[in-house]
C-alpha cells in the first residue's frame, strides 16, 4: 500500500551549520573559555546553527560524571548549580545562534521512593539546544547508555553510573525548520532516527565521543546510514582527539547530505567544519528515491503506529 503526499519544504531556508570539535580537558573552566571562543569564530564564519561535542566541558568516562556533573532543576538553574548552562545561554546569545551545546554530565536529585532514604541522585548524559536569544530550547538525556566490551578493544559501562534519557527529543528552530537531537551511542539506533525523521526533522545532530575502536569502522557509515535512511542531513560533532587523556576521540565531526554524501569531514585535531544546508538537496533525494511514498507500514506497523515520549525540553 503506497502512500501519497504533498511533499512541502521541510528546510525554511538555507543555513550554514558549524561543528565545533573543540579540543577541552580536565579544566572545567578552560573548557568554557574554549568553547565560546570557538563558538565565535563559527557565528563569524556565517553559521547560524553550531554544534559542540559530547561532554564538551569534561573529560569523557565514567569517573568523571558524577564530578563534573551539574543541576538543572529548578530550571534555569543558578549559576552555581549549573555554570555549564549559563555559558552556554550567553554563547547562543552573544552570538546570535541557536546553539546544540554537545553534552554535559547532569545530576539530578529527586525524593526516594525508598522509606528511609532521603534523597536520591543520578547522572544523566544531557544535550542543552539554545535559541540565539538564549533561551533554553530542548534537553536530551542520552537515551541509550554507551556499554559495551570489545576485547582488545575497548570496554565502557555508561550505565555503571549513568540514567538513561526515556524521550526522543525534536526542536523547532523556527526559521528553518524541525532538528532531532540525539547524543553519540542513540545514532546505533535507526528507530530514533526514522521516528524524528517522520516527524519532518531537516537535520539529525548527534553530539558524539566516538573511539580509536569503533570510529574507524562506525563513525562515518553511521553518519551516512542515518542520512541514507531518512534523506535528511546527518551532523555528528565529535572532540578533538587528545592522546594525554583519558579516552581517545575518533574526532573526524562530519555532515553528510540526504544523499549520504559526506559534505565535510574533519581531521582529528580541533577544527570547526562548515556546511550549507538547503532544502533542495533534501527534495532532490526524496524525488529521486521516492522512499516517502513507498514505505509499508501496513507489513512493519510498529514503527509508525508504537508510541514514542517526545518531549518539548
Ligand atoms: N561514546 C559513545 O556513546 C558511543 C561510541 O563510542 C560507539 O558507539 O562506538
Amino acid at each position: 500500500m503506497a502512500s501519497s503526499t504533498t511533499p512541502s519544504p521541510v528546510l525554511k531556508q538555507p543555513v550554514r551549520i558549524a561543528c565545533v570539535q573543540l579540543a577541552s580537558g580536565s579544566d572545567k573552566a578552560a573548557n568554557l573559555a574554549r568553547a565560546a571562543e570557538k563558538v565565535r569564530e563559527a557565528a563569524a564564519g556565517g553559521a547560524k546553527i553550531v554544534v559542540l561535542p559530547e561532554c564538551f566541558n569534561s573529560p569523557y568516562g565514567c569517573d568523571y560524571f558524577p564530578r563534573y556533573a551539574e543541576t538543572l532543576l529548578p530550571s534555569p538553574p543558578s549559576e552555581e548549580d549549573s555554570p555549564s548552562f549559563h555559558a552556554l545561554a550567553a554563547m547562543a546569545r552573544d552570538n546570535g545562534v541557536y546553539l546544540i551545546g554537545g553534552s554535559i554530565p547532569e545530576r539530578e536529585t529527586t525524593p526516594s521512593s525508598q522509606e528511609g532514604e532521603e534523597l536520591q541522585t543520578r547522572y544523566y548524559n544531557t544535550s542543552l539546544t539554545f535559541s540565539p536569544s538564549g533561551t533554553l530550547l530542548a534537553t536530551h538525556r542520552k537515551v541509550h547508555l554507551f556499554d559495551i566490551d570489545i576485547p582488545g578493544g575497548i570496554t565502557f559501562r555508561e550505565s555503571d553510573v549513568l540514567s538513561p534519557g526515556n524521550k526522543l527529543t525534536v526542536v523547532d528552530l523556527p526559521e528553518y525548520g524541525l532538528v532531532g537531537i540525539a547524543i553519540c551511542y542513540d545514532v546505533r539506533f535507526p528507530e530514533l532516527a526514522t521516528i524524528a525523521a517522520r516527524k519532518g526533522c531537516f537535520a539529525l545532530v548527534y553530539p558524539g565521543a566516538f573511539n580509536l575502536t569503533t570510529g574507524p569502522l562506525h563513525w562515518e557509515l553511521l553518519g551516512r546510514a542515518r542520512a541514507l535512511d531518512n534523506q535528511c542531513y546527518v551532523a555528528l560533532c565529535s572532540p578533538a582527539r587528545d592522546m594525554r587523556g583519558v579516552y581517545h576521540a575518533w574526532g573526524h565531526s562530519l555532515v553528510v547530505d540526504p544523499m549520504a554524501k559526506v559534505m565535510v569531514q574533519a581531521g582529528e585535531k580541533e577544527e570547526i567544519v562548515f556546511a550549507d544546508l538547503d532544502d533542495q538537496r533534501i527534495e532532490s533525494a526524496r524525488t529521486g528515491i521516492p522512499l516517502r511514498h513507498q514505505w509499508r507500514f501496513d507489513v512493519y506497523p510498529d514503527v509508525s503506529q508504537g508510541k514514542v515520549n517526545i518531549g518539548e525540553t
